[in-house]
């Protein structure tokens, strides 16, 4: 018989991920935290209200996490793989904070962390690491002994992960009327942020226009492109595309819009887009919304045949994907040389975070990185 897989030097994961509500009452207390000192405008946040109003004041988030969280321990017991596995988000219960007291409490004393953002950003990496130390940091002060935390490296390349989504864009391509689907476009979908945020985003090596951020999303997007093209043996023409712009119009974040591009594509005489959420890893409210609702509402009103692929969810490619990470950097921790699966140009990425890597716009606390204050 195989022997079983060992996660030491780890004794929990944790599932790490934004929160959101789960009810009407929620949702402007969510918004509070999420845009506490952000500057925000008051008007982007009662839009982004009435959004989640729309949806009955839940956001799809929490069960998508619930629905992963029972995937990866069904993977895990599958592979016989003894590692507990916890959830805490950043903005909404089961908060970070609670769940680490409650990891202590249970005696784990080294914690992996899986954030549900795939790329590096402040707001997809260090602002996880800052959850992190402000979770420590709480535990500190209530005179309990903290676990020992590190995180994952950025998965955006990961076979399991982009494999997923290739098979999700070309069973798009499918669902469209046959006359458009050969030289239907790819339009890879991911948050906007602002400029400043891409341009520092990643280990400062690499900082300049777009950052690792851009940099990872393009490598990602044609990895797809390239798969999808030998998949179907048609050429589709694609662009990484923003959506979710937020703050004040003043200060310049990614672009083309997905709306614009949509416009752009119908004026340019493409016969179909495939909206390609390649930046989120679940249907959450940003999938939800701003996709398919907004933008497949201004490619109806144009008149251009388009469809979304699916995110990777809780796909079990995705789940096998997790549990190999977890496996990787437990290896690397005992100070063995695992294999890193990676597909693309950029190869696997750092297990820890350098000083410097997508810094924030004031400097806070961040753990499981270079630069922890924490062991
Ligand atoms: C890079 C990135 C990801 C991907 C990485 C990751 O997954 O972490 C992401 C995910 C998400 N963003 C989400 C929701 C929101 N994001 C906001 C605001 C912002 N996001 C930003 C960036 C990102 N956001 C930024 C630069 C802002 C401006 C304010 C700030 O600097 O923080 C706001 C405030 C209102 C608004 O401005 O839109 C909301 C409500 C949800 C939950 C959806 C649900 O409920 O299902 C998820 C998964
Ligand atoms: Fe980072």
């Amino acid at each position: 018989m195989d022997r079983a897989p060992v996660s030491a030097p780890y004794d929990a994961l944790l599932l790490l991920s934004f929160g959101g509500p789960e009810g009407p009452d929620d949702v402007i207390p969510f918004l509070e935290n999420v845009t506490r000192g952000r500057g925000i405008p008051r008007e982007r946040l009662a839009a982004v209200g009435a959004h989640y109003h729309l949806f009955g004041g839940v956001s799809p988030i929490n069960e998508q996490n619930r629905t992963l969280l029972a995937a990866i321990r069904a993977d895990f017991a599958e592979y016989g793989l003894d590692l507990p596995v916890y959830w805490g988000n950043r903005n909404w219960a089961p908060h970070v904070t609670d769940t680490f007291r409650e990891m202590a409490a249970e005696g784990r004393r080294r914690v992996l962390t899986l954030a549900t953002s795939a790329y590096a950003s402040y707001s997809g990496c260090r602002q996880y690491r800052e959850d992190l130390a402000g979770a420590l940091a709480a535990l500190e002060d209530e005179g309990v002994e903290p676990p020992r935390v590190d995180k994952l490296r950025h998965y955006f390349n990961h076979p399991g992960f982009l494999d997923t989504v290739t098979d999700g864009v070309v069973a798009a391509i499918e669902r469209l009327p046959s006359g458009v689907r050969d030289g239907a476009h790819l339009a890879f979908c991911t948050h906007s942020i602002p400029d400043a945020s891409a341009d520092t985003s990643g280990p400062p090596p690499g900082h300049g226009p777009g950052g690792a951020y851009v940099a990872q999303h393009l490598d990602a997007a044609r990895t797809v492109a390239e798969a999808v093209d030998l998949a179907t043996g048609a050429t589709h023409p694609w662009r990484l595309v923003y959506q979710s712009r937020s703050g004040a119009p003043s200060t310049p974040w990614l672009e083309p819009d997905v709306n614009d591009h949509i416009a752009a594509l119908r004026e340019s005489g493409a016969p179909a887009v495939v909206m390609v959420p390649i930046g989120f890893v679940s249907d959450h409210m940003e999938v939800r919304y701003d996709l398919d609702t907004e933008a497949m509402d201004t490619a109806e009103k144009l008149g251009l045949p388009a469809v979304r692929s699916a995110t990777v969810g809780a796909d079990p490619r995705f789940v096998a994907a997790i549990r190999d990470l977890v496996l990787e950097r437990a290896a690397a921790e005992r100070g063995e040389t695992p294999r890193r699966a990676a597909l693309g140009r950029l190869g696997p990425g750092h297990d820890l975070c350098p000083v410097g890597c997508c810094p924030g716009r004031a400097p806070r606390p961040a753990a499981a990185g270079a630069d922890s204050p924490y062991a």
